[in-house]
Parts: C-alpha cells; sequence; structure tokens
C-alpha cells in the first residue's frame, strides 16, 4: 500500500469504463454454472483464476465469452450486477456506467429482456440502496457484422429509455470503428451517446475514425493515440474524455510494465484521462488498485489524482446534479487531506 492509498480510498470515484460481464468473480461463476446444471471447463474456483494469464485481447477474450456462457436467467443478470455494486461500494465509487455485451447473450438464446431486467434491477436497488448513480452502456461486439449490431438496436428499442449510451468492443485489430459508421449514426439520431474501444491494440488511424466517422462522445482506452502528435493536439483540443484502464493494459500486454503506463503523458498533454478497471475479476483489480498500483508505479501525486478523478465526474453523463454533489464531496476530500 502507498502512502496515498487513504487518500486513494477516500476518493469519490466515478468508473466510466467496466464491463459487467468482465465483473464475473469465478467463486460466483461457479455458483450460478451449478444452480443452471452447466460444467465449466475447469476443476475449481483456483484452476479457473490460473487460467488468467493473457498475452493479448483475444486471449483474454476467448475466456471472457466463455465465462458469461453460464448466465441464463435474469436472476443470474441481477446477482452478477449487484456483487459489482456491493464491490464498488468499497472503493467509494460513487456513480458507474457499465457495458454489457447484449450480442453474448443474444447468440446462445438468451433473450434480450432477461438479461436487461436482470441488470436493470441491480442498477435500481443499488441507487437506491447504496446510493451508486449509474448509466448502462449497450456495447456492440466489432467482431460480428454491421447487420447484427442494427439487429441488437431493433432488439433494444423498447429499452431505449432505459440504455444511456452504445460502446464498441471486443476484438480490435481487423475491425476498424469505420465498420459501423452507419450504425452509430442510427444510434445518434435516437438521441443514445456514443463511445469506442479504440487505440487499446489498434493504431492511432482507428482513434481518428472513431472521432471522426463515430463521432464519439468519448473513447475507451486510446492508449496508442500518443504514437501521434496530431491526434493527441486534436484529443487536447476537444477535451475528448479517455477512459483509461491501467491493470487491463498490463493485464493484455498493452504496456510491459506500469512504469511505462501513458497516463503521466496524457496528463502532461492537456488530455482528459480518467481511470477504469474495464474487466476486474480478470485483471487483478477493481478501482482502488488501478489507482494505487498506477499510483505507485508512475508516482502519481495528489494533485494528478485529484485531476483524475474529476476529470471522470465532469467526463461522466450523470446529471448536472448528481456532478455537483459528487464535486461537493470531492473538495471536502481535498481539504480533509490538505491538498490545494
Ligand atoms: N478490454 C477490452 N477490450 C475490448 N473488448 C472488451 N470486452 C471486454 N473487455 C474488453
Ligand atoms: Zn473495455
Amino acid at each position: 500500500m502507498s502512502d496515498l492509498s487513504s487518500f486513494i480510498a477516500a476518493l469519490p470515484k466515478a468508473e466510466l469504463h467496466l464491463h459487467i460481464e468482465g465483473s464475473f468473480e469465478p467463486e460466483l461463476m461457479f455458483a450460478i454454472a451449478e444452480r443452471n446444471g452447466i460444467r465449466l471447463p475447469y476443476g475449481s474456483v483456483e484452476e479457473l483464476r490460473s487460467a488468467y494469464a493473457f498475452n493479448n485481447l483475444q486471449e483474454f477474450l476467448d475466456i471472457y465469452y466463455q465465462g458469461m456462457n453460464v448466465l441464463q436467467k435474469e436472476e443470474d443478470y441481477y446477482d452478477l450486477t449487484i456483487a459489482y455494486l456491493k464491490r464498488i461500494k468499497a472503493d467509494n465509487v460513487r456513480h458507474t456506467e457499465i457495458f454489457w455485451d447484449p450480442q453474448g447473450h443474444l447468440e446462445r438464446g438468451i433473450p434480450f429482456s432477461t438479461q436487461i431486467d436482470g441488470i436493470l434491477r441491480a442498477l435500481k436497488e443499488g441507487e437506491e440502496t447504496l446510493d451508486i448513480s449509474y448509466r448502462l452502456i449497450m456495447s456492440f461486439l466489432r467482431h460480428l457484422s454491421e447487420e447484427s449490431a442494427f439487429d441488437t438496436l431493433a432488439e433494444a428499442e423498447p429499452y431505449l429509455q432505459e440504455i444511456y449510451a452504445i460502446g464498441l468492443d471486443s476484438s480490435e485489430t481487423g475491425h476498424p470503428p469505420e465498420k459501423f459508421a452507419r450504425v452509430f449514426a442510427a444510434c445518434k439520431d435516437k438521441g443514445l451517446k456514443v463511445t469506442a474501444h479504440a487505440g487499446e491494440e489498434g493504431p492511432a488511424e482507428y482513434v481518428w475514425q472513431a472521432l471522426d466517422l463515430i463521432k464519439v462522445d468519448r473513447i475507451d482506452h486510446g492508449n496508442r493515440s500518443l504514437e501521434d502528435p496530431e491526434l493527441v493536439k486534436r484529443l487536447a483540443a476537444d477535451q475528448q474524455v479517455l477512459t483509461v484502464c491501467p491493470l487491463s493494459n498490463l493485464k493484455l500486454c498493452v504496456v510491459s510494465d506500469l512504469n511505462e503506463h501513458p497516463v503521466p503523458a496524457m496528463l502532461n498533454a492537456g488530455l482528459k484521462a480518467t481511470i477504469n478497471s474495464d474487466d476486474p475479476a480478470y485483471f487483478g483489480g477493481y478501482m482502488n488498485d488501478n489507482l494505487n498500483a498506477l499510483q505507485q508505479a508512475v508516482n502519481l501525486d495528489q494533485r494528478q489524482l485529484v485531476t483524475l478523478t474529476r476529470n471522470a465526474i465532469d467526463g461522466s453523463w450523470a446529471t448536472e446534479e448528481r456532478k455537483q454533489v459528487l464535486r461537493a464531496e470531492l473538495k471536502e476530500i481535498c481539504q480533509a487531506f490538505s491538498v490545494i
């Protein structure tokens, strides 16, 4: 634990990049598999956890899609989501914006309503009982077709009041944002916010496409933007929010060592970086773990930690009223820790 760990713990956090299926802890996965009569190809929780060694994004995704196969009923989606909310309460996360991948479940025959009803029931309960506000982001799988994304949007039609934004995730290389320009235009026409994973493994060109062809409201990851000085200028000028995920980057070999992580360079370039956990059950840490690990690796100071926290509050899609509450809490914590 760093000297700053109690400061990190006290910060009122907003998490903007979290895949609910990536919060599936092995213990819960085994319990749900058992009650659904599904056999996992692992003998124990320990054996499953020991499979979490990845050389790249695809190796992770193969295990991630296998894990979500045990989700079958509305209560499974509820249990998954409420477990995540209870866990982040301990990290003082006050607002969360979660992705879910409906196509990963529709493909297995799980109705759209089963998925979203369970997730929303937990999110609403978490807002009431844990005081964690939320937004739900429906994400398209980019390894699937444009047509499949349009079909998924049609499935979502009755729920558009409950879905705040649309994302784009899964295997990045070979699946550029341009493949989905038309479906994202349709989403924007419906008044949805849009975001896309870009520049995680894929090149800076994919970040340009996310900005210019998808017209994203923010960028998920964005690490490789730093390879292109013109892109950095553009992101800074637009004050584009980047939802960065340090432990994810380490586990997926996007960085070879956390001390080479680009967050300090992003902040120095005036980019609106935020810290997030991505798939915490697979990558070894929730929000405080990410902040502590990064703080120690690159020696972040209190001022930088406050900037990252403020960026997340400002860059969130929480209501203005909620943002004011979180900003006031941040101010109080800064005073309590004598941070100017
Ligand atoms: N880090 C990540 N990148 C792309 N797709 C994902 N789906 C879940 N986690 C992801
Ligand atoms: Zn992600």
